[in-house]
C-alpha cells in the first residue's frame, strides 16, 4: 500500500480551487489576447541547454533534471516559460515580423521552493513582446499586466520597479568595483549593510539604498544623487513609464533589487496587490540570444495564478440543481444550456448533497 503522500512543494488542487484556477488562467489569457498576443504552448520538458541557453544569464540551478531514456539526453522540466517563448521567437517564429507578441499559460516547476513561496509547482501565465524593449514597449507590457490582473479580480495593484543590471553597470563604469568583489557588493546591498559596503570600499553605493520607496519621492532622491548619464537615462525612462500609467496603480522603486531577476536587464518589476501574500507576478526587459550570436531585445511579464487562487479569487457560486431519477433528460439538458449545473440522482435513495435546487417537473425549485 502507498500512503498518498506528495513530495515536498507539490500539492493537489481540490474543489473549488481547481475550478477557480482554470477559470482565472482563462480570464488572464483572454485579457492578454485582447492586446494582440497570440498564444503559444511549449512543452513541459525540453533539453536542459535550451532552457538555460536562450536568455542571457538564466540559471541552471533552478532546473529539475533527468536523463531521458529515449533520447539519452538530459532533459529538464521548465522552471519558467519565458525562455521557451524566447526559443520559439528565435527559431520557429524567427521569420515573423517584429514586434512579435506572444502569450502563454501553464505549469512550471522549480527545483527549490523559496521561503516566500513553499510551492515548487506554479501556474504561470504571461505575455512577451519581442523585438523591442523601448519605453513604449515597457508601457504596453505593464498595461497588459494591469488589465490581466484586473480581469482576475485583483485590486489595489502596486508595481515595484527595479534596475536589475544597474549595480553591475555602475561597477564596470563610473563607480568601479573589481569583478571579484561584485558578489560581496551584491550581498551587502541585499542586506542593506552600510558597514559591509564601506568594508569593501563601496561606500559610494550607500545612497542608492536610500533611493528606495514610493514614487515619485524615491525617483527624486535617485535623480539628486545621479552624476552619470547611464543612470540619468534610466531615471528618465522610469519617469516616462510611470507618467504613462499614472493613476491606475501605485509605483515603488528599489534600484538595487536583483533577487529573482536573473536575466532581466534594464528594467525589472514585481507585481503586488492588496490582500495577496507576496508577489503576484514579475517581469522586465531582457535579451533573446539567436544562433548567429545576436541578441534581440524583449520585454514581458508573468503572472502567477496560485496566489490568486489562494486568496479565494475566481470562485463563483454555481446554481446546482438535483435531478431525481425518472426526470426528463431533455429538460435537464435545457437547464445545463442555461448555465445550470445538474446533479443526477443514480438511485431513488440519493440525497441532493451540495445542491441549491431540485428539479420538479422541468422547473428548478429552491431547496
Ligand atoms: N518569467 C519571469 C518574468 C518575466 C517575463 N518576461 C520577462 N520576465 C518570471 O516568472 O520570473
Amino acid at each position: 500500500m502507498t500512503n498518498g503522500l506528495l513530495p515536498e512543494g507539490l500539492r493537489d488542487r481540490l474543489p473549488p480551487q481547481a475550478e477557480a484556477a482554470s477559470r482565472l488562467l482563462h480570464r488572464v489569457i483572454v485579457a492578454i489576447g485582447r492586446h494582440g498576443y497570440d498564444r503559444v504552448s511549449p512543452p513541459l520538458a525540453e533539453y536542459e541547454e535550451e532552457l538555460v541557453g536562450r536568455l542571457k544569464s538564466a540559471r541552471r540551478q533552478d532546473l529539475l533534471r533527468f536523463v531521458d531514456p529515449v533520447s539519452q539526453r538530459t532533459l529538464a522540466l521548465r522552471p519558467d516559460i519565458t525562455g521557451q517563448v524566447g526559443r520559439i521567437a528565435a527559431t520557429r517564429l524567427g521569420h515573423r515580423p517584429r514586434p512579435l507578441r506572444l502569450a502563454y499559460g501553464g505549469p512550471v516547476l522549480k527545483l527549490r521552493a523559496t521561503q516566500l513561496r513553499p510551492e515548487r509547482e506554479l501556474t504561470q501565465a504571461g505575455a512577451e513582446l519581442i523585438g523591442t524593449a523601448a519605453v513604449p514597449a515597457i508601457v504596453e507590457v505593464l498595461r497588459v499586466a494591469i488589465e490581466a490582473m484586473e480581469a482576475a479580480g485583483v485590486t489595489g495593484i502596486t508595481i515595484d520597479l527595479t534596475l536589475p543590471d544597474l549595480v553591475e553597470t555602475l561597477a564596470a563604469g563610473p563607480l568601479p568595483v573589481p569583478t571579484e568583489r561584485l558578489a560581496a557588493l551584491r550581498d551587502a546591498l541585499d542586506a542593506r549593510d552600510a558597514g559591509a559596503l564601506a568594508g569593501i570600499g563601496a561606500a559610494d553605493y550607500l545612497p542608492l539604498l536610500e533611493a528606495a520607496g514610493p514614487l515619485p519621492a524615491a525617483l527624486a532622491r535617485l535623480r539628486a544623487l545621479s552624476r552619470w548619464e547611464i543612470l540619468d537615462q534610466r531615471i528618465d525612462a522610469i519617469a516616462q513609464i510611470t507618467d504613462a500609467l499614472d493613476g491606475r496603480v501605485t509605483f515603488t522603486l528599489d534600484p538595487t533589487e536583483r533577487q529573482g531577476f536573473e536575466y532581466q536587464s534594464l528594467i525589472g518589476f514585481s507585481l503586488f496587490a492588496s490582500g495577496l501574500r507576496g508577489e503576484v507576478g514579475r517581469g522586465g526587459s531582457y535579451a533573446i540570444l539567436h544562433a548567429d550570436g545576436t541578441a534581440e531585445p524583449a520585454v514581458g511579464f508573468s503572472l502567477y495564478i496560485d496566489p490568486l487562487v489562494d486568496a479565494g479569487l475566481g470562485q463563483e457560486p454555481s446554481r446546482r440543481v438535483f435531478v431525481p431519477v425518472g426526470a426528463d433528460p431533455a429538460a435537464a439538458r435545457a437547464l445545463r444550456r442555461e448555465g445550470w449545473t445538474t446533479i443526477a440522482a443514480l438511485t431513488d435513495d440519493d440525497l441532493p448533497v451540495g445542491c441549491t435546487h431540485r428539479m420538479v417537473g422541468a422547473v428548478p425549485e429552491p431547496l
